[in-house]
């Protein structure tokens, strides 16, 4: 029987440890997955599409995905979206890209799929870049997957310095085309998803040259293998790169071009040409060729927040049933989830999931903005955006991995096992730290907007100053930090402002030093590099302070408010360093902070159980429980940890048998041997 307690749905036969949670809660997890996910409508979609997937066994995983080999999980990761693909009309809206991304993290897990980057990576580009007539020519055709398609741009050589990709595309003025060539080893194309031996047709970022003159990296469509045989088309060496720390569902792939020749129209050329006599048309902004990628940073915050929800859903309901030592009462030991350590260990990651999700839903709508602004040929908001998703992404992508091995520790030698399922999670989640831009290299990014900021406030032009850094032309004021979370942004705009300064000063030193620009910029970047990530960290800090404000409902808003004064003592404590230094803020705040972080964890301790279910991932979506066959177990919703545990050791490949051969062929002989 289920019994909805304030949407709580405590199941009978649940273990009791987890009901008892579920029991005294003071929100109801619906309300909250409609601030999580942003309205009624959108929250209780997930919920029907979750249900809808759990009633399609074909959509289930037909083995425990962890004892799979690599092509093992190529083909079940292949069966199962394409399966998907078929019911996936009658599931979702299918213009509605977070409808589609939720049902594949259900069905596909963490695992990848040869199909992921054909939505996200391969058909944006193309809607972006290419004109109406291009859009013609290939959007029809990969929406209905006639073709399948990637992202073709890092090569073996060259990911972060774009500038520098050595695959050259050459008009060829006699025929009208452009000759793609791969003219070194370190020229492949390298790490493309789905690219290896799933894709067809590619997008490639190549240097355009035109009557020997360089213009940077311009995107082609190419059709890389036939369309019936699936060979590759002469001309064209490709293949998969290996596996990988994780996504091994999918083939990261390399690519090499033999002088392969394509038509003048396959340079997608909204925004910029090659006429036919090889006139290079400018598009509206030098790094128009770069919107896509900014497009998907804009993602990667909500993207990685419900990465982290995921393993502390499962660590944070393991916590709730794994008993283990004693607090006051000896009779009965307590749920490790009571421990201060524990507590301090997860509750913080919690909030900093709840502040990546609503910053995320902020950049998605910024993004938003901005292309229609570029349809409309508007593209003044493209730097603003650049920097602020160059962060964004950085320090998103790095907390969460922290977040996420925080979870896996708090649960102990079974967090260590697969069985947790958060090793994949992690794997897939610190990918993040590395793709769409490595992390240094994109909070270098973010710091030229910064010093050129600080550099328009230093010349009294404060008026010049974005929306987004005009705190850097405040006035210090001290501020006393009992009056609530305006004090808390005053205190870090200070620390940011403060750090900005100091790196740009510093900056500026050295080249009066005679230090050339460049030198003098890599003998600052690692402050640099801190000023970038203060003030991203400052912008999260105020769109969850915004979300919290704009909350009606008062049971919510109330543990929001506690999640989010967890987040601002802890965020603040973490960089109190940079405002003790120079006096700003006094030892006394200091303890004030410790106090307020520690009643923090007191006062969500009796909803964190809730606060994790109202994500309202299934259990399919965590692998701790499909239809009747039992894989990864620690984050099952019912709480029953220990016996699926066990079935998940007797189901392994290894147990199918008494005795494995590497004991009859090496150690009963070296045994038998030593008896001699
Ligand atoms: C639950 C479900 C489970 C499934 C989970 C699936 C999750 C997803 C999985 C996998 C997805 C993987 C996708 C990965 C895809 C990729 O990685 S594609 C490859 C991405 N590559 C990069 O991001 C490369 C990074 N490098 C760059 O972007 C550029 O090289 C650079 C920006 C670092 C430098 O470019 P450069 O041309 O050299 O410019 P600079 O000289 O540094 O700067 C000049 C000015 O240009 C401005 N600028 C740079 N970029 C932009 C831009 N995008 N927009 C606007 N402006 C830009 C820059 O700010 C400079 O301005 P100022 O001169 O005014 O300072
Ligand atoms: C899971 C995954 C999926 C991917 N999918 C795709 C895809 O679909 N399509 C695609 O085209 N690519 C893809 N990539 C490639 C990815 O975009 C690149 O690996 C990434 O951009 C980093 O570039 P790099 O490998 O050249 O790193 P490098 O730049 O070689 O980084 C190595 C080190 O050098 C440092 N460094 C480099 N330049 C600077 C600098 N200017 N200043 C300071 N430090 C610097 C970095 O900080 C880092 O510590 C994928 C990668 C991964 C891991």
């Amino acid at each position: 029987m289920t019994m909805v307690f304030l949407n709580k749905e405590i199941r009978d036969g649940d273990n009791p440890d987890l009901t008892e949670e579920r029991k005294t809660a003071t929100f109801d997890t619906n309300k909250m997955a409609e601030v999580i996910y942003g309205s009624e409508k959108l929250a209780r979609r997930r919920r029907e599409i979750s249900q809808a997937v759990s009633l399609i066994p074909e959509l289930a995983d037909s083995k425990p995905l962890p004892f799979l080999s690599r092509n093992e999980k190529i083909l079940e990761s292949t069966r199962k979206v394409t399966a998907l693909n078929e019911h996936l009309p009658r599931l979702i809206n299918m213009n509605d890209e977070d409808e589609a991304w939720h049902i594949h993290s259900e069905v596909i897990g963490f695992e990848g799929n040869p199909l992921a980057l054909h939505h996200s990576l391969f058909i944006p580009p193309l809607v972006i870049q290419g004109s109406d007539e291009q859009h013609e020519k290939w959007l029809g055709r990969a929406k209905r997957r006639e073709i399948i398609g990637c992202y073709a741009q890092t090569e073996l050589g060259h990911g972060s310095n774009i500038r520098k990709l050595e695959t050259t595309a050459t008009y060829s003025l006699s025929t009208q085309e452009f000759i793609l060539h791969t003219p070194t080893i370190n020229a492949l194309k390298w790490w493309p998803g789905a690219l290896g031996k799933s894709s067809n047709h590619a997008v490639v970022v190549a240097s355009l040259i035109i009557k020997e003159q360089n213009y940077g990296p311009h995107l082609f469509m190419v059709q890389i293998r036939d369309e019936q045989s699936h060979e590759p088309l002469p001309g064209i060496a490709v293949g998969d790169i290996g596996p990988k720390m994780a996504f091994n569902g999918a083939d990261n792939g390399f690519l090499g071009f033999n002088n392969f020749r394509i038509p003048r129209g396959n340079l997608l050329n909204r925004h910029c040409n090659v006429e036919v006599d090889g006139t290079y048309v400018r598009p509206p902004h030098d790094k128009m060729n770069y919107a896509g990628m900014i497009r998907v940073r804009s993602r990667m915050a909500a993207e990685q927040g419900t990465f982290m929800a995921q393993a502390l859903t499962i660590a944070v309901r393991y916590s709730a049933v794994r008993r283990q030592g004693f607090l006051e009462n000896k009779s009965q030991e307590v749920k490790v989830l009571d421990y201060q350590t524990q507590q301090h260990r997860l509750f913080p990651a919690i909030a900093r999931s709840y502040a990546f999700i609503f910053c995320g839903f902020e950049t998605i709508q910024k993004y938003e903005t901005l292309q229609n602004e570029m349809n409309s040929g508007n593209v003044s908001l493209m730097a603003d955006l650049h920097a602020l998703t160059s962060g964004i992404k950085s320090v998103v992508t790095y907390q969460t991995g922290e977040g996420i091995e925080q979870a896996r520790m708090a649960c102990g030698g079974h967090g260590y096992s697969m069985a947790s399922y958060i090793s994949e999670i992690y794997g897939c989640a610190i990918g993040g730290c590395t793709y769409e831009g490595e992390n240094m290299v994109m909070l270098l990014q973010l710091a030229r907007y910064l010093v050129k900021s600080v550099e328009l406030a230093m010349r009294g032009k404060p008026g010049d100053l974005g929306p987004m850094v005009a705190y850097l032309a405040y006035p210090d004021i001290k501020v006393d930090l009992v009056t609530g979370p305006e004090a808390y942004v005053k205190m870090f705009q200070h620390i940011s402002k403060r750090q900005s300064i100091k790196a740009t000063e510093k900056f500026h030193r050295k080249m009066e030093s005679g230090v050339s620009r460049d030198e003098a910029w890599n003998q600052c970047a690692v402050e640099l590099t801190r000023a970038s990530r203060l003030h991203t960290r400052l912008y999260i800090i105020e769109t969850f302070i915004r979300r919290v404000d704009s909350i009606e409902d008062l049971s919510i808003k109330m543990v929001l408010t506690d999640l989010m004064n967890l987040h601002l003592n802890y965020e603040l404590l973490d960089v109190a360093s940079y405002a003790l230094e120079d006096g700003f803020m006094s030892s006394t705040q200091m303890g004030f902070i410790k106090n307020q972080l520690y009643s923090s964890l007191e006062k969500i301790r009796p909803n964190a159980v809730s606060l994790v279910d109202s994500f309202q991932f299934s259990d399919l979506q965590l692998r701790s429980n499909l239809l009747n066959f039992l894989f990864q177990v620690l984050g099952r919703r019912d709480g029953h940890v220990y016996q699926n545990l066990f079935e998940w050791a007797k189901s392994s490949p290894l147990n199918q048998t008494e005795v494995l051969p590497s004991v009859t062929q090496y150690l009963k002989p070296m045994m038998e041997k030593a008896k001699l």
